[in-house]
C-alpha cells in the first residue's frame, strides 16, 4: 500500500514523503527454511521441539503454519526471530534473501529486527513496552532504523494507525489503556512501521474474542493484498489459513507432517494427521445438507523427550500399520504437495474413509 494514501493535504513534509517512498521501494523478502531442528535444553537433557524442519515462502506470499499445540510451530518462528532461550540447540539454515539468520549475534539481529523481519505475538501486552505510549514506541521503532525527525516519524505513526483502523489521538495512550483488539492493531501497526519483508504473526488473534478475530483477521488479510509482504501466518484454526494464504505447512510433533498449495493441502490432504485435523474445524453449515459432524482425532501428541521410532503420529492414526510403528516416513511429494507417511497412494481411499466418525472411534491396524 501507499502511505501516502493517508496522508492529509498541506501536511505532507519532504522528508515523510521520502521516508515512505524508501519504506515503499523494500522488496517482499525470500525465506527457504532448510533442515532445521531445534532442541531446547531442559533438566533432563535435550527435548527436540522441532526436527528436520524445511519449507519455503516465496516473496509476496503467506504461509500457513498449522497444527495442534505443542506440535513446534512457535519455536520455528522463535528460531526465525533469535528468540529462542539461551543454550537452546539449533541446526540447520534460515536464508533471508539468501542469508543465513540463524545463530545471528543480538547486534546483527537488531540490524534485521523490524527492518527485515517483523513479529507479530500471540500476546500483544508482550511486544508493548507498559511505560511508553504507543506512539513514542512506534517513533523510537522507525527513528532507531532511520534518521528522520520526531515530527516525521510520529507523522508516520498516524498514517500506520490510519492503516490499522485507529485514530491517531490514541497514540497519545499507554498499552493498559487499550482493549485487546486494539493492542492487536497497535503491534500490527508496529510491525508494519518499517516494511519489513517479512512478516511473523504467532497466532495474532489467539488472545482475542471471536468477533475481534474475524476483523483483525481481516486487517491482516487486507495489509497483506495490499502491502504483499511475505508473512508466516502461526494458527491452529484451518479456516483462517484457507482464507489467507497461499501455502501451507502441517506440523506434527515437531515435524512437517504435509506441505504444498493451501487448496492442495486442504481440499486433497495426503497425511492422515491433515485429514483430521480438517475434521475438527467446524465449516459453516450448507442449507438442505446435514451438518458436518466434528470429529477430534483422539489421543495426544506424543512426548518429544522419547518421540516414537516410527512415523509420529501412527499412535493415534486410524491407517497405521506395522511399518508406520517402526519406520520413519520420509516427506514424499507429489506434484507441488509432500506429506510424510508411507501410504500416500492410498490417500483418496484413507480421505474417505476419515471423513467418517466411526473410522476415528475405532482405532488400529487397518492397511
Ligand atoms: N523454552 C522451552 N523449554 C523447553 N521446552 C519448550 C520451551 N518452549 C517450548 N517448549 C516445548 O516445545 C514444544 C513445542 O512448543 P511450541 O510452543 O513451539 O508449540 P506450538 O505448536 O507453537 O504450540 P502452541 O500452539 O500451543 O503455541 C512443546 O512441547 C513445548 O512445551
Amino acid at each position: 500500500m501507499n502511505f501516502t494514501t493517508f496522508e492529509k493535504p498541506g501536511r505532507k513534509s519532504t522528508e515523510l514523503a521520502k521516508l515512505n517512498d524508501r519504506l515503499a521501494a523494500k522488496p517482499a523478502a525470500h525465506l527457504q527454511v532448510q533442515n532445521l531442528s531445534v532442541g531446547y535444553s531442559i533438566a533432563r537433557g535435550i527435548f527436540q521441539a522441532v526436527d528436520d524442519v524445511s519449507f519455503e515462502v516465496k516473496p509476496g506470499t503467506n504461509l500457513g503454519l498449522v497444527g495442534e499445540s505443542g506440535c513446534g510451530k512457535s519455536t520455528v518462528i522463535k528460531a526465525i526471530m533469535g528468540l529462542q532461550p539461551d543454550g537452546t540447540r539449533i541446526s540447520g539454515l534460515a536464508l533471508l534473501n539468501g542469508e543465513n539468520i540463524l545463530g545471528l549475534s543480538d547486534r546483527e539481529l537488531q540490524a534485521i529486527r523490524w527492518v527485515k523481519v517483523a513479529l507479530i505475538t500471540q500476546s500483544a501486552m508482550n511486544s508493548l513496552d507498559p511505560v511508553y505510549s504507543i506512539g513514542d514506541q512506534i517513533v523510537e521503532a522507525i527513528r532507531s532504523h532511520e534518521n528522520v525527525s520526531n515530527a516525521t516519524a510520529w507523522a508516520r505513526a498516524e498514517e500506520l494507525f490510519a492503516l490499522v483502523g485507529m485514530p491517531a489521538a490514541r497514540l497519545y495512550e499507554f498499552p493498559h489503556q487499550f482493549s485487546g483488539g486494539m493492542r492487536q492493531r497497535a503491534v500490527i501497526a508496529m510491525a508494519l512501521a518499517l516494511n519489513a519483508g517479512m512478516l511473523l504473526a504467532d497466532e495474532p488473534t489467539t488472545a482475542l474474542d471471536p468477533i475481534m478475530q474475524s476483523q483483525i483477521m481481516q486487517r491482516i488479510r487486507g495489509i497483506h493484498e495490499h502491502m504483499r509482504r511475505s508473512m508466516i501466518l502461526v494458527t491452529h484454526d484451518i479456516a483462517v489459513v484457507a482464507e489467507t494464504c497461499e501455502n501451507t505447512v502441517v506440523m506434527y510433533a515437531g515435524k512437517v507432517a504435509e506441505k504444498g498449495p493451501t487448496e492442495d493441502v486442504l481440499e486433497r490432504p495426503l497425511h492422515p494427521y491433515t485429514m483430521g485435523l480438517k475434521n475438527a474445524f467446524p465449516r459453516l453449515p450448507v442449507r438442505g445438507e446435514p451438518r458436518q459432524p466434528l470429529i477430534s482425532i483422539p489421543g495426544v501428541v506424543p512426548n518429544l523427550f522419547h518421540p516414537p521410532k516410527g512415523c509420529r503420529f501412527a499412535g493415534r492414526c486410524p491407517f497405521a500399520t506395522e511399518r508406520c510403528h517402526n519406520d520413519p516416513p520420509a516427506l514424499v511429494s507429489e506434484g507441488m504437495q509432500a506429506a510424510a507417511c508411507h501410504y500416500i497412494d492410498r490417500a483418496s481411499e484413507f480421505r474417505e474413509a476419515a471423513s467418517r466418525p466411526e473410522t476415528w472411534r475405532r482405532m488400529g491396524s487397518a492397511a
